[in-house]
């Protein structure tokens, strides 16, 4: 599997305010750029704590990218998984509509209630890690059922995981005008965080885009 993450931060670095809530840091070009990206994935992945904050449909936006897509006979849409281990996800989640399949992985601890419920409204249960979703299981399984391009868009926690298990293969982040701030902003690698052993990028390019700067890496 080809993992791509991309995000949008803040010139400071963060993804978000300290509440959480989702600040438009693209610009025009960098959102369309974005549409490209899920268009040319298997699947659009994010984390719980995205679902909650953002609501997002994780769909593809333009109508001729999505035409495209059923022309070369895949689905419309992109597939998109949430990672979810303990069943966070609203029944009434966006992702959870009916526009594209859903994936929600989850571990052991999430209790077999909410699992049913979440199944019953119309996502599929890939279940891997005691505590926490094992992301190298989970994907594996994932790959085993077609998908092998996918793209992550977050957040911070996620991410960090992702580079953690060295699961990466690129990641593009969009530099945006702004300054956001805060101890507790999310920001493009959060959770534990390294102390050595620090996974090393190699730069591809960089790119004016909107009014900040794309930066691509490869993670080799
Ligand atoms: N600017 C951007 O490009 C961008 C993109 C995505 C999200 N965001 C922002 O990021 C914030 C959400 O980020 P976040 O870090 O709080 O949450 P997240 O989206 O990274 O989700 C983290 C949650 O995922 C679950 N999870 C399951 N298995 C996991 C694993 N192995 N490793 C890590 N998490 C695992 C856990 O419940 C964890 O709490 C929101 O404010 C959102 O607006 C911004
Ligand atoms: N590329 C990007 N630039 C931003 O400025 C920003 N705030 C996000 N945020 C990502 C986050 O996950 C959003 O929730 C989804 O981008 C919304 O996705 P939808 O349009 O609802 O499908 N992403």
């Amino acid at each position: 599997m080809y993992v791509v993450v991309n995000a949008a931060m803040s010139a400071d670095g963060k993804l978000s305010t300290r509440e959480r809530e989702q600040v438009e840091i693209s610009g025009p070009a960098d959102f369309d750029r974005v549409d490209a990206l899920r268009a040319e994935s298997d699947a659009v992945m994010v984390g719980v704590g995205t679902v909650l904050a953002d609501d997002p449909s994780l769909t593809v936006d333009g109508d001729a990218r999505r035409e495209r897509r059923r022309d070369a006979g895949k689905p419309e849409n992109p597939a998109r998984i949430v990672a979810d281990s303990r069943v966070r996800t609203p029944t009434d989640a966006r992702v959870l509509d009916d526009r594209a399949e859903t994936y929600l992985l989850t571990s052991e601890a999430a209790p077999q209630d909410f699992v049913a419920e979440i199944s019953e409204a119309g996502a599929e249960v890939v279940s891997a890690g005691e505590q926490q979703v094992d992301l190298p299981e989970a994907l594996a399984q994932l790959e085993d059922r077609g998908i092998e391009r996918l793209m992550v868009e977050g957040g911070g926690e996620l991410i960090f995981s992702l580079f953690a298990a060295d699961m990466v293969d690129e990641l593009s982040t969009f530099v945006g005008p702004a300054v956001i701030g805060g101890w507790k902003a999310p920001t493009l690698a959060d959770g534990d965080g390294f102390v050595d052993d620090f996974p090393e990028l190699s730069l591809r390019d960089v790119e004016r885009v909107d009014d900040g700067v794309l930066i691509r890496w490869d993670v080799p």
